[in-house]
């Protein structure tokens, strides 16, 4: 996935406009930015139409971290592309501040698996961390302080000249994560962003992540189908049935801000966690039994 600053950005359509005005921060209960309701969405019509998803209800606040897990082919995938506003759903609602989202929505920013298909091979680095900004009506310098910073921040810079394809797969990553910063979205949706990385390079990027996201104070919310990496990162998983596909359980993750690759995966509460989405995912009943289970309780 890339910063959905995709080749045509959100912010792509919108000339002169500034998504990113910082949000206040309002006191008592954080504010839900993300809202999912009783969300469905089938593929194709008749006797051959696929339901994806049956029923998904959850939402995101201002400042959390949320990760999406599930079974392989659960509608990962869907979800958050019906959530970026890339495709409609057949069913329910979905919200992004407390706004019906119909199209890709002015403030969000997505970082995909595929690096290399999201970045543009023939600008440099800090072009490709530009290319969504030019639509923002910055002034010069603030666009600059905007790339610097984001380069900064992702461990890249002294690499503004080079090419995407003179970087490794876990430094591509990297710009496509600076190019999500430098837009200051309001939350990020990540699809799988580690998938195709090394085990080692993954963890960096991992706590890459986490440490943007305290610098910037970033909502997140990740899609993985790695158990560890959904525990590890978030402050909420929501873990997916097989399809046709509900929320099995959102667990609470509170195992504090700072995480360590090594002392977090040694907490209990990390292992219990962790064994618990583990078995959920293994045993994970359809969302059509679900259903029927919750409808008759
Ligand atoms: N365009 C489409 N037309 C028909 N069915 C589709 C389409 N896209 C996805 N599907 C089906 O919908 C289901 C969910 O797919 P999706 O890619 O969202 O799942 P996923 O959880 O992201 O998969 P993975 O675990 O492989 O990453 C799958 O059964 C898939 O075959």
């Amino acid at each position: 996935m890339t910063v959905q600053l995709s080749h045509r950005g959100p912010a792509a359509e919108r000339p002169g406009t500034d998504p990113t005005p910082p949000t206040p921060r309002p006191e008592g209960p954080a504010m839900t930015l993300l809202d999912i309701d009783h969300l469905t969405h089938t593929y194709g019509t008749g006797p051959g139409a696929h339901m994806a998803l049956a029923d998904i209800t959850f939402d995101v606040k201002q400042g959390e971290f949320v990760s999406i897990v599930g079974p392989s082919g659960c509608g990962k995938t869907t979800l958050l592309r019906t959530m970026a506003g890339l495709m409609p759903p057949t069913g329910g609602d979905l919200r992004f501040l407390d706004q019906r989202i119909t199209d890709v929505p002015e403030g969000l920013a997505m970082v995909f698996q595929d690096y290399r298909g999201s970045l543009f091979p023939w600008l440099t680095v800090e072009s490709n961390v530009r290319f969504p900004l030019q639509h923002l009506g910055l002034d010069k310098a603030e666009e600059q302080r905007r790339v610097s910073e984001s380069l900064e921040a992702v461990g890249l810079a002294g690499n503004e000249k080079k090419y995407p394809g003179q970087l490794s797969g876990g430094m591509q990553q990297r710009v496509a994560i600076a190019r999500a910063l430098a837009y200051r979205p309001k939350i990020m949706l990540m699809d799988e962003p580690f998938a195709s990385i090394d085990a080692q390079t993954r963890e960096d990027l991992e706590d890459l992540v986490l440490k943007v996201r305290e610098q910037f104070d970033m909502t997140m919310l990740f899609v993985t189908h790695d158990i560890d990496e959904s525990v590890y990162l978030a402050d909420r998983v929501v873990v997916l049935s097989k399809p046709s596909t509900v929320v099995q359980t959102i667990l609470d993750v509170p195992l504090g801000r700072h995480r360590d690759q090594i002392t977090t995966k040694e907490d209990p509460v990390f292992i219990q966690i962790r064994g618990e989405v583990a078995r959920m995912i293994r045993n994970a009943p359809a969302g059509h039994e679900l259903l029927a289970e919750r409808r008759s309780a």
